[in-house]
């Protein structure tokens, strides 16, 4: 069903029961006494070894195994093509930690033991040429005891637990939904888990169309440019601390909110960043607002011509605004002044319209616990170190001066 549900992504499906280790002839001959429900039964290494090719974005050719006679295909294997998502399904898939640490999320199925014999009977019978009483012999001998060793312990490293299984069609919506959330993210998120890229629309995808355009008028360019910066601006507000509040509503009810940060200000890298402080004093009545003014030597130094910061600066979040995040030298340049003024780096939030993931490696680098926020995250750099496809010098477009 989740395959299905993400029938628009690449879905493969990878089964623990191929990593089956093959019986030799004298375990063959004595099969009823061969416990198929114990880890070591699976040949673990193996199967590491597969997924984590898999992972890496590598095809790879997984082993056949026959039920029937208890044997792999030696000449034959089921090819399985690199994808976005990777399900592997197992009743021991959670006992191995090794195993464990490649899943990004972790389900356990909680079926109740009379389906779960019901099925094995039906299974086994009809699809595995055996008969009910040594299904039910090996049931007691070995599955309900594995079950109770290895399975059910295994279920407490779980991310999430399905009552019902199949028919719980609520936790195959919300699982389903996750995985879109999480292949819908920038893989640069994924890497730098301090990175966030405003959700994006249509809507917003039309306003950077707009002011991408090199034949916008400056009035639109700074109509939508201040409308985007909006959005980042209250995404970023969002990443602040907040303490809990009730208040009394007109109806005597008590509505159990929050209260906003308090300490907080903003910086502004001049020039550009002087046009994100009018949406960060619209969102925050009468926020201190700091500037700093570096010159740029060549592309490689920077030089620091002006300061002037709150007095209590250390003691604030620091709302960081700068439109470009291009190299990088900038946006450095001012966290390191920050941080030398005293504020931690965790409470610094850079606030951004447009990054080139050079930028983004350079500062989230340096600085990991610092926090950025764009709207958009661009291709690259050229050979002038201009944002690709980017929006052209933005200083010059937004105050009129190209
Ligand atoms: N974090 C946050 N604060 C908001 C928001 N909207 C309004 N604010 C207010 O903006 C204020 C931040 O501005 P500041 O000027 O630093 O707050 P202040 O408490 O007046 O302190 P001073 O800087 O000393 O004047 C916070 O106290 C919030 O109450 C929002 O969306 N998020
Ligand atoms: O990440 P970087 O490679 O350092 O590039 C980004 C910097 O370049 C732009 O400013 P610019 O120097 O064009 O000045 P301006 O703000 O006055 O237009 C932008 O506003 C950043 O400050």
């Amino acid at each position: 069903m989740i395959i299905q549900q993400l029938h628009d992504h690449r879905v493969v499906l990878v089964n623990q029961d191929s990593f089956y280790r093959g019986l030799t002839e004298e375990q063959s001959e004595q099969v009823q006494d061969y416990n198929f429900d114990h880890p070591d039964a699976f040949d673990t290494d193996q199967l590491l070894v597969c997924m984590g090719k898999l992972k890496s974005g590598q095809s790879v050719n997984i082993p056949i195994y026959d039920f029937k006679n208890h044997r792999r295909c030696s000449e034959k294997f089921r090819k399985v093509n690199e994808s976005d998502v990777i399900i592997l399904e197992g009743i021991l898939v959670f006992h191995d930690q090794r195993v464990r640490d490649l899943m990004d999320m972790k389900i356990f199925v909680d079926t109740d033991a009379d389906i779960r014999l019901a099925r094995r009977i039906r299974r086994d019978t009809v699809e595995r040429g055996r008969d009910v009483t040594s299904v039910l012999e090996q049931y007691v001998r070995f599955v309900k005891p594995a079950f109770d060793a290895f399975v059910l312990p295994s279920k407490k490293y779980a991310d999430v637990i399905i009552p019902k299984g199949g028919d719980n069609h609520v936790a195959i919506d919300l699982i389903v939904q996750h995985i879109h959330t999480k292949l819908g993210q920038h893989n640069l998120c994924k890497v730098y888990p301090n990175v966030f890229v405003v959700h994006t629309t249509f809507q917003i995808r039309g306003m950077h169309t707009l002011i991408r355009d090199k034949n916008i008028t400056t009035p639109d360019f700074v109509f939508y440019s201040d409308r985007l910066i909006r959005l980042v601006v209250e995404h970023g507000l969002g990443h602040l601390p907040f303490t809990e509040k009730q208040v009394v509503t007109p109806t005597g009810s008590v509505y159990m909110g929050v209260d906003f940060c308090k300490k907080l200000c903003g910086v502004s890298i001049v020039r550009s960043g002087e046009s994100m402080e009018n949406a960060l004093r619209a969102c925050c009545k009468g926020i201190k607002i700091g500037k700093i003014l570096f010159h740029r030597i060549g592309d490689n130094g920077q030089q620091l011509i002006y300061h002037k910061l709150p007095v209590d600066i250390a003691e604030r979040h620091v709302l960081l605004l700068d439109p470009v995040l291009g190299t990088g030298n900038s946006a450095n340049q001012a966290i390191e002044l920050l941080m030398r003024k005293g504020v931690p780096e965790q409470r610094i939030i850079f606030l951004t319209l447009i990054s080139a993931p050079e930028g983004i490696h350079c500062v989230c680098k340096r600085f990991p616990d610092l926090k950025i926020v764009t709207s958009e995250i661009d291709s690259g750099l050229n050979d002038e170190y201009r944002v690709i496809p980017g929006l052209g010098e933005y200083g010059d477009r937004y105050f009129g001066t190209d």
